[in-house]
């Protein structure tokens, strides 16, 4: 993937995720190859002709509908296929179709001969980036979900919001799954540097507030899918900047989902943690100091994940 090297995206699943990520990739002028695959080839047809025809306002790119053989030549697959939350569901609810639906995708896509680098963000995510991990062989450094990114950022509006201050300059990150057992941290959290637990130390009202927005930022995938049916455009812009990390070979810090083999206390699951990403993939996971309640709190999410990943053992 260095400069002046042709870079190839195979997009899996052109849903409502997949085509929000693939409108928001071409705009960034990021890789000069886009090929979109679904089981719905005739969708996957008509969404590569509709991107197709924006063309002209952006920059050259080649984006067509293709087959598992094109993943052979792919710098990154990004799998956004599978169900998606009915109203109601949790994310943990479609574990058992997602996955069967993965060990075909995974399967497929590794028979091409890819040699790169997985993102994944199909719901379970925490569960399936194990799952592709485990189905692909590939090493744990190439096989990266998109985790608490959409949390994170969530997060981030949120508080810049709440102080009215642009959230690019707050700083802090949900960790652990990417659902009902996420955990905000708050010890690690800044503004402008400084930490957010002392802008609202002595103020009741405050720290109430903010507990109310954590809760808004867990809850705003129901939020959302009980008004519109489904939300893509904030995981489609978090997918899109995994991406560019990768490709650019940024070594951005970002909240992703990796194996743990023993940071955070955790052995052997896939959960949302801040890690360095650059174009060999996960470089390092960054490991916080987080306080007990975090600690606790990180550990029950670990537990839920890990009871959720069982079920991907008997694919083995
Ligand atoms: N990680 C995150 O932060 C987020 C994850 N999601 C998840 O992304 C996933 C996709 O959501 P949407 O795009 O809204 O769903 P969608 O129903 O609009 O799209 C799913 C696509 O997958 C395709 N598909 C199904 N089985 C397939 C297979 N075996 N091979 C190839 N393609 C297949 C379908 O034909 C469809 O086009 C869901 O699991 C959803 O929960 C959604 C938002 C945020
Ligand atoms: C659907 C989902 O995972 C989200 O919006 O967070």
């Amino acid at each position: 993937m260095s400069e002046g090297k042709t870079t190839r995206v195979a997009l899996i699943g052109t849903g409502f995720v997949g085509t929000s990520y693939a409108f928001s990739l071409l705009n960034q002028e990021l890789v000069n190859e886009l090929v979109l695959i679904d089981l719905n080839k005739e969708k996957a047809e008509g969404e590569a002709r509709d991107l197709n025809h924006g063309l002209p306002f952006g920059a050259p790119m080649k984006i067509w509908a293709g087959d598992y053989e094109d993943c052979a030549e792919a710098d990154i697959v990004v799998i956004c296929a599978g169900a998606n939350q009915a109203p109601g569901e949790t994310r943990l609810d479609l574990i058992d179709k997602n996955t069967a639906i993965f060990e075909k995708i995974v399967t497929s896509v590794m028979k091409s001969g890819f040699d790169g680098i997985f993102i994944v963000a199909t719901n379970p995510v925490d569960a399936l980036s194990y799952a592709t991990w485990k189905f692909s062989g590939l090493p744990k450094e190439r096989v990266i979900g998109s985790g608490t990114i959409l949390d994170t950022a969530r997060f981030r509006y949120l508080l810049g919001e709440y102080f009215d201050v642009d959230s690019r300059n707050v700083h802090g990150y949900i960790l652990g799954e990417h659902g009902d057992t996420e955990v905000p941290i708050w010890s690690h959290t800044t503004i402008g540097s400084r930490p957010i637990l002392s802008l609202i130390e002595n103020n009741s009202r405050a720290k109430g507030e903010l507990d109310d927005l954590f809760v808004n930022v867990r809850d705003a995938a129901y939020h959302i899918i009980n008004r519109k049916g489904a939300t893509y455009y904030g995981i489609a812009m978090g997918l899109v900047r995994l991406t560019k990390a990768i490709i650019r070979n940024e070594n951005s810090i970002l909240t992703i989902s990796t194996l743990l083999q023993g940071e955070y206390g955790q052995n052997d699951i896939y959960i949302g943690v801040p890690a360095i990403v650059n174009n060999n993939g996960i470089r390092e996971v960054i490991e916080l100091d987080l306080d007990p309640n975090e600690k606790e709190k990180f550990h029950h999410s670990a537990q839920t994940l890990r009871k959720a990943m069982e079920p991907i053992q008997k694919y083995e």
